[in-house]
């Protein structure tokens, strides 16, 4: 595990309170100890999972962020899809696939099907992570399909799966401390997987649309009953702002959030519990056409109560964020305006304009809130000891 030498240096995301914390937690229990807070991120493959993780690792902060090992191209560095900084670990469990790309052509299954997944090996391994143990964990290596020689994965305080089926398994489900899905609907994952694939990976326009079409079937089986296991839902929708939009440049985006979760109090627009829909657009907001439209308001979502903060359209001008800001609450800032000036650090990113990049912010700052809320409670719950 991480000595807290390493901690100190790492800990520039977290508030002092936390880090001294953190600290006097180590000293008293020694390593073995050292809690280990597991997130789990679902969603389908194209749905903007990695740049979710560069704000997310963005917000924890950290001195070294990049592939374990400096991946592919680094002196002994290797094809690896693993993202670590001081405090995180980002696995993909692409990584757990039974099959590579060829074994998958003999089984006929897609690499979204149940039974293309080593689940008691995910399991296994996960909570050995948790428990603060070193892990052998194999790698699949997307560049030509094969598995490649495992990788060694140390505990870190954070550790983040992400990929098409944290949530399938019960065993690995009950390790995790926090889940979120990325709901992105079929129109918005079309334009973002043409995008990626057509100009960055040489596919043509034909062969996208057959795979995606020939993987709706197990993602509907497979991955999107994930949804209701879910803390949090963001929803990528096409915009309602201009009536029957077929350009999908405009984007709806939605954070479901699930009331009474441990260790986590849903954001609010104005007034908590209220139904609410609010058009900044004026004096302190600059739009252009469509504009922006917020919403805000209790709901229900698979049988589960559930607050809704909602945002439809573009920011023309990043620096004015501070003036939606300044109406929000439980939004897990240390300071005034940390979500806008994290959207203004990452501004080049995907979506830092829009509902995605502002949202995917927000859930990295209750992410935050969350991992110091735990081990705060560990460290108070070591002390009374
Ligand atoms: N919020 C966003 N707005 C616009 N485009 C986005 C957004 N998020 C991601 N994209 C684009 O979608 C494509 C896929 O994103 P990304 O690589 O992050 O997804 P992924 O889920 O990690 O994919 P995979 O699992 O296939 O590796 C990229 O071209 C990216 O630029
Ligand atoms: O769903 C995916 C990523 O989450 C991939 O499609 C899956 O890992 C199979 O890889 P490939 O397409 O390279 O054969």
């Amino acid at each position: 595990m991480l000595r807290s030498s390493t901690f100190t240096s790492a800990s520039s995301g977290l508030s002092t309170k936390a880090a001294v914390r953190w600290q006097a937690l180590q000293m008293k229990l020694g390593d073995a100890d050292e809690p280990v807070v597991v997130i789990g991120v679902a969603a389908d493959s194209g749905c903007g999972k990695s740049t979710f993780m560069r704000r997310l690792t963005n917000i924890f902060g950290g001195s070294t962020v990049g592939p374990l090992g400096g991946g592919f191209g680094a002196p002994g560095g290797w094809e690896t899809n693993t993202l670590v900084s001081d405090l995180t670990t980002v696995i993909c469990l692409d990584d757990y696939h039974l099959n590579d790309r060829g074994g998958r052509k003999v089984s006929g299954r897609t690499a979204l099907h149940t039974a293309e997944q080593r689940f008691d090996l995910m399991a296994e391994q996960l909570a050995a992570l948790k428990r603060g143990e070193s892990v052998k964990k194999p790698i699949y290596n997307h560049v030509n399909g094969t598995l490649d020689e495992p990788e060694e994965i140390k505990p870190t305080p954070i550790i983040i799966i992400e990929g098409l089926h944290p949530f399938v398994d019960e065993r690995v489900r009950e390790l995790l401390d926090f889940t979120i899905y990325l709901d992105i609907s079929d129109e918005i994952k079309f334009a973002w997987k043409i995008q990626r694939d057509m100009l960055e990976r040489g596919h043509s326009l034909e062969s996208v649309q057959a795979s995606i079409e020939a993987r709706k079937p197990d993602f509907d089986a497979y991955i999107a009953p994930q949804r209701a296991q879910a803390d949090v839902v963001l929803q990528v929708l096409p915009t309602q702002l201009v009536p029957d939009d077929k350009e999908g440049k405009i984007l709806r985006t939605r954070l479901i959030q699930k009331e009474g979760v441990a260790n986590f109090d849903p954001a609010y627009l104005f007034d908590e519990g209220s139904s609410i829909t609010w058009i900044p657009c004026g004096r302190k907001l600059t739009c252009s056409f469509p504009g922006i439209k917020f919403a805000y308001g209790p709901d229900t979502y698979f049988d589960n109560e559930v607050s809704v903060l909602e945002m439809d359209g573009e920011f023309d001008n990043l620096q004015e964020l501070i003036y939606v800001e300044s109406h929000l609450s439980n939004i897990g800032t240390k300071f005034y305006g940390e979500l806008t000036q994290s959207i203004l650090k990452l501004s080049d990113s995907p979506g830092s304009n829009n509902g995605t990049g502002f949202l995917q912010s927000l859930i990295a700052l209750k992410l935050r809130e969350i991992y110091e809320r735990i081990t705060s409670k560990t460290g108070e719950a070591a002390v009374a000891k």
